[in-house]
């Protein structure tokens, strides 16, 4: 299921927060979301996890349009937003049925244990979610991305806060989810794109600089390091 955006833009009264931007990201690739502080990372992705409304422009996810089937498109995305909103009150195992039931999945309590296994939550399964480290509040975040299998995945920071054992196990497991689904991070780790993305696109106040294969940009840079091709698009 690809995902296809088509000049899509958010403004903020004067600020164009995005503008006007093109990309696709093709199934069975992982496409790394790079930019600045402030670029239009996050937005971008609320757009198209359909929790921001575009000011023009449209989002394309496995021909469907945000616009006209909002609905239908949240189920075929896993989101993992940059601030993960988790109810801290609830345990780990009772947070996560409660999101496979608005899923309406079958076998609930097998694929929450599926889950907790996938994203090492068990050793933390009976806390409740206030109680966790941040990696671990990181862990349940992936986890409610992932528990309806999507097949896109969006996922804005996925590994910050993670120490750098966790940080090698949630890369594993998100090259592997990358094997078959349409993938989008968004990171400022460099190192984590060379590690796992097959694509990377750099917005710059709102507008793409790069957009490109990993290996074609490179080329492009005549072998310059991704580092240093950030540091030249957007400075
Ligand atoms: N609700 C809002 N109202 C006004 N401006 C906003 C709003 N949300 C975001 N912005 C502005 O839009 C721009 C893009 O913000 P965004 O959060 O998308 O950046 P980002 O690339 O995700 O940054 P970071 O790497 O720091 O997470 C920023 O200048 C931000 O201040």
């Amino acid at each position: 299921m690809s995902v296809i955006v088509r000049n899509l833009a958010k403004h903020y009264g004067e600020q164009k927060a995005v503008n006007q931007i093109n990309f696709e990201a093709k199934p069975g690739r992982i496409l790394g979301f790079l930019g600045p502080n402030g670029a239009g990372k996050s937005t971008t992705m609320k757009m198209l996890t359909g929790y921001l409304q575009p000011t023009s422009g449209q989002a394309e996810i496995a021909g469907k349009d945000m616009k006209l089937e909002p609905l239908e498109i949240k189920k075929l995305i896993g989101y993992l937003p940059e601030n993960t909103p988790l109810y801290i009150d609830m345990y780990v195992r009772e947070f996560l049925g409660f999101v496979a039931e608005t899923y309406g999945l079958k076998n609930r309590s097998k694929r929450v244990e599926d889950v907790i296994k996938l994203v090492g939550l068990t050793q933390e399964q009976h806390k409740k979610i206030g109680m966790l480290s941040k990696g671990y509040k990181q862990r349940v975040g992936l986890a409610q991305a992932i528990i309806h299998q999507p097949q896109v995945l969006i996922l804005d920071e996925p590994t910050s806060g993670l120490d750098p054992n966790q940080l090698t196990d949630i890369r594993a497991l998100i090259k592997n989810l990358g094997k078959d689904k349409t993938v989008i991070i968004s990171t400022h780790i460099m190192q984590e794109v060379e590690a796992l993305c097959d694509d990377v696109i750099i917005i710059n106040k709102g507008a793409l600089v790069a957009n490109a294969a990993i290996a074609d940009l490179k080329k492009e840079h005549a072998g310059a390091s991704l580092e240093d091709i950030f540091k030249k698009l957007t400075q």
